[in-house]
């Protein structure tokens, strides 16, 4: 992490010139290892694929609420699903926003530990009413894995780090789970001090990308001095973080962002964004001969590589009692921001230890 003081741009258009694509590497390194944020621009879908999320987003924001509520997060065990405003807790505060989370695509049959419940079901609005809503996000969800894709090579090319070790980390159907988001427009009569929109964190993910649907300056990464710094949005962007597990298995060469949604000033409109996050296979603990193996052919590069980088697992690929996998911290971060849906589902998690944002 650096005082970084504006959020870089990578514009993936240039990846197919070999000189560019050296500049991209660099550039990727000082994203990775001083942001952990950064525009990606030169994306390769078109803006219609933007345009449609956005309506459909849109309009299953204006649903009436007893209709999102019949999507509510708590019907299923794998934190999929609709979240009202007020249920959501982000650094022990009531985050103002709502949002819907889904997930693409799911592998078979879904059985075996207590964490395969994260691949689904995810809970999509009725096509009567949003005919075009699952087609649609299915579709934005490959266009930005394709994205995710592009990304994780070229964190590779630019840190060195062994390609195939890091792949083995992913699954081979990978899920991407997505977020849509409303942060309503406080009240003109709101006081600013009561608001929260979306409290400091870093997300528990390998990578995020983040579509910001509206022209609101509110997503801020914090620098090394503890410095707010804007991200306003930037069209035909996405915003790419860098999570916590995307630190973890590189060792500490990639920093996660610790950012946060400034509250949005009273009477203003509502801001919209849409995030992809993916993560590491949730069966990937240190405990595993194969996850062992492809950690320590990294470390070894990161060894080599960034003498002095501090080996640094942040303690998310280290067994810790019962999160003994990536799938167990996943879980136990989204019991973290949803307690009373752990209690219910996942009663035998609720005592576990750790913190964090889902
Ligand atoms: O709304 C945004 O722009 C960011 C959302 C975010 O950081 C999150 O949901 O973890
Ligand atoms: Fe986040």
């Amino acid at each position: 992490m650096s005082d970084f003081t504006a959020i870089p741009t990578l514009d993936l258009s240039l990846l197919g010139d070999p000189d560019e694509r050296k500049a991209l590497q660099r550039l990727m390194l000082h994203v990775v290892r001083d942001v952990g944020m950064c525009y990606v621009t030169g994306l390769p879908f078109g803006q219609e694929v933007f345009g449609k999320a956005k309506v459909e987003c849109e309009a299953f924001f204006n649903l009436p609420e007893q209709e999102k509520k019949k999507l509510d997060i708590g019907n299923v065990p794998g934190f999929l699903g609709y979240t009202a405003v007020g249920t959501e807790y982000t650094d022990s505060k009531i985050d103002t926003r709502e949002h819907l989370t889904v997930a693409h695509p799911i592998p078979g049959e879904i059985e075996g530990p207590v964490y395969q419940n994260l691949w689904g079901p995810t809970q999509w609005p009725d096509p009567t009413i949003l005919p075009e809503f699952t087609s649609s996000f299915k579709n934005y969800m490959e266009e930005v894995a394709r994205v995710e894709k592009v990304l994780r090579d070229l964190m590779t090319e630019a840190t060195g780090l062994n390609r195939d070790a890091l792949n083995s980390l992913f699954d081979q159907t990978q899920q991407y789970r997505m977020r849509m988001i409303k942060y309503p427009g406080p009240p003109a009569s709101t006081s600013a001090e009561d608001l929260q929109a979306l409290g400091a964190h870093q997300d528990h993910t390998f990578v995020t990308l983040i579509y910001q649907v509206t022209d609101h300056v509110a997503l801020q990464a914090r620098n090394s001095k503890g410095d707010w710094i804007d991200c306003p949005p930037k069209p035909g962007s996405l915003v790419f973080v860098v999570g916590k597990s995307g630190q973890a298995a590189t060792f500490g060469v990639c920093s996660a962002a610790t950012h946060r949604v400034a509250a949005l000033a009273p009477g203003s409109t509502d801001r919209y964004s849409i995030s992809v996050g993916t993560n590491l296979r949730y069966d990937a603990s240190v405990l595993l001969p194969s996850t062992k193996q492809a950690l320590e052919t990294i470390q070894r590069g990161v060894d080599a590589r960034y003498p002095g980088i501090e080996n640094e697992l942040n303690g998310y690929l280290n067994p810790l009692g019962p999160l003994d996998t990536v799938g167990m911290k996943v879980l136990h971060n989204y019991g973290v921001s949803y307690p009373e849906i752990m209690e219910r589902w996942h009663p035998e998690l609720v005592q576990t230890a750790g913190t964090g944002n889902a």
